[in-house]
């Protein structure tokens, strides 16, 4: 995997079934982000293949496309909405749907907020939100995508205790209905059920060049 003319790593092989969950760890500037943008079909795939349920496709095609919710390091939303229109917005783009989000997903949406301690948050523009809510909303707007595969990088940075809890619950029940994500951080965020693959110590990595997911 090349960044800016360099190569970060080569021979990077692992599969993600359906029910689990990857954690990249590894120090500043191991290329965790580097790889989730890539799998996100942000960044070119340079060599290797990427599987989605067996068949090969490019990160960029809509097919894949159309399975994944990626979070940043930014939670990609407009400082002069609200969270709450934020979120409309981008459950709207997600589901392709022209005009009103149903009833049934505006409920989902409270009660998701509702878990986040964000239902009084929500009204309020999301520039004047502190980086913790900030990250809260883009959680919430991955969990609402519906998708079943999940790009997260470093999800856990300014989330307190709570948020963590949160998040490793949430990422559990996913799992548990069988979505996959892949993880990076180099912070604490501790998923039991999931294992690392840590990119500073890429000697653990079995030799492939492949990617398959699903
Ligand atoms: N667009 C780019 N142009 C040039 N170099 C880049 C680019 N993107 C990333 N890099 C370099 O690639 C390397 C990996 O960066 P990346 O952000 O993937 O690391 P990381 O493991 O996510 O780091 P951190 O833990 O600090 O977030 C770094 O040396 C970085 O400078």
């Amino acid at each position: 995997m090349h960044a800016g003319g360099r190569v970060l790593f080569r021979g990077l092989h692992f599969d993600l079934p359906s029910g689990s969950v990857l954690t990249l760890r590894g120090s500043n500037g191991s290329g965790k982000s580097t790889l989730l943008r890539t799998l996100a079909g942000l960044l070119p795939l340079r060599a290797g293949e990427l599987r989605w349920c067996g068949q090969s496709m490019s990160p960029a095609s809509a097919d894949y496309q159309r399975q994944l919710a990626y979070l940043g390091h930014q939670p990609g939303m407009n400082d002069a909405l609200t969270g709450l229109e934020n979120l409309r917005f981008a459950l709207t783009l997600t589901h392709s749907h022209p005009t009103a989000i149903s009833a049934q997903a505006e409920d989902r949406m409270r009660e998701v907020l509702r878990q986040l301690d964000l239902s009084r948050a929500a009204g309020l523009a999301f520039g004047r939100l502190s980086q913790g809510q900030r990250r809260r909303f883009g959680l919430a707007r991955v969990l609402l995508s519906g998708k079943p595969l999940w790009l997260l990088d470093e999800p856990d940075n300014a989330l307190d205790e709570q948020g963590l809890h949160w998040l490793a619950q949430t990422l559990g029940n996913h799992a548990a209905a069988g979505g996959m994500a892949v993880v990076a951080t180099h912070r604490g965020l501790q998923l039991p059920f999931s294992p690392a693959l840590d990119l500073s110590s890429f000697a653990q990595v079995r030799a492939g060049k492949d990617v398959a997911l699903c």
